[in-house]
């Protein structure tokens, strides 16, 4: 057994940086090449693998290849993104609609991360003041399997753009199980080297210096020096 006490190697520590700074949300870019099953497990022990208020472990995922199944969720995004569109006007909403915001036909797989909200009985450990923490939870599990997947050379779009009730039953979930995330998945011709809203000129990262308060560190949040080891 490996002793899980040892340092992370520099190497480690900068593959993890690296999936870190260069994960993308994609929608433009897959190819239709298979996800490999055993990629696909590591994948998902990845997620399994999340922190989770009292242990709890709310998720179940559902792999979904079946073209039929994913057709009827697309038409679920295309009624409500034409919704969304009509929250901006002119040019704004003109941009809007030229956004390609989920890769549901595209991808090989999609996935749905869910949230059995009744997993682990009326009581979990540490949700009895947020009841959300499991949503919380599940959401770090999407982030681990997100994670993952960039190491493996994979894609992940995250559509959300949907409505919860009707995806629930095209999904065929039962009442107290929500589903969290509808995630689209597989391997890309490109991942861009900045999110694809940044490159559209819809909207840009924030400076992190100005979103940290308390302290005197702003200066060195923004160190280039700091940055260019980081992205070593
Ligand atoms: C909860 C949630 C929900 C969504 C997203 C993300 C998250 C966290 N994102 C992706 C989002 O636009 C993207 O993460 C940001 O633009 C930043 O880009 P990168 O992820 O760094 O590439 C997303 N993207 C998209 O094209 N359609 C969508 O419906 C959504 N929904």
């Amino acid at each position: 057994m490996t002793d899980p006490n040892r340092p992370f190697s520099d190497d480690e520590r900068r593959g993890l940086y690296r999936a870190i700074h260069e994960r993308r949300d994609v929608r433009s870019q897959f190819l239709p090449d298979p996800v490999p099953t055993d990629v696909l497990a590591r994948l998902l022990r990845a997620a399994h693998h999340a922190p989770s208020v009292g242990f709890m472990q709310p998720w179940d995922f559902l792999v979904i290849d079946s073209v039929e199944v994913r057709a009827r969720v697309l038409a679920i995004f295309d009624a409500e993104n034409d919704k969304a569109a009509h929250n901006y006007q002119g040019d704004r909403q003109h941009t809007y609609r030229s956004l390609k915001l989920q890769g549901i036909l595209e991808s090989p797989l999609n996935l749905c991360i869910t949230c059995d909200r009744s997993r682990g009985g009326a009581h979990v450990l540490g949700r009895n003041s947020i009841v959300e923490t499991d949503l919380f939870s599940t959401c770090l599990a999407v982030q681990n399997l997100w994670l993952a997947a960039r190491a493996e050379g994979i894609g992940v779009g995250w559509v959300s753009i949907l409505d919860q009730h009707q995806l629930a039953k095209t999904l065929d979930l039962p009442e107290n199980v929500y589903p969290l995330a509808y995630l689209c998945l597989g391997y890309v011709s490109e991942f861009l080297d900045q999110p694809e809203l940044q490159a559209k000129g819809w909207r840009s990262r924030l400076p992190l210096n100005g979103l940290v308060h308390g302290n005197l560190w702003g200066q060195a949040l923004e160190d280039e020096s700091l940055l260019a080891e980081l992205k070593q």
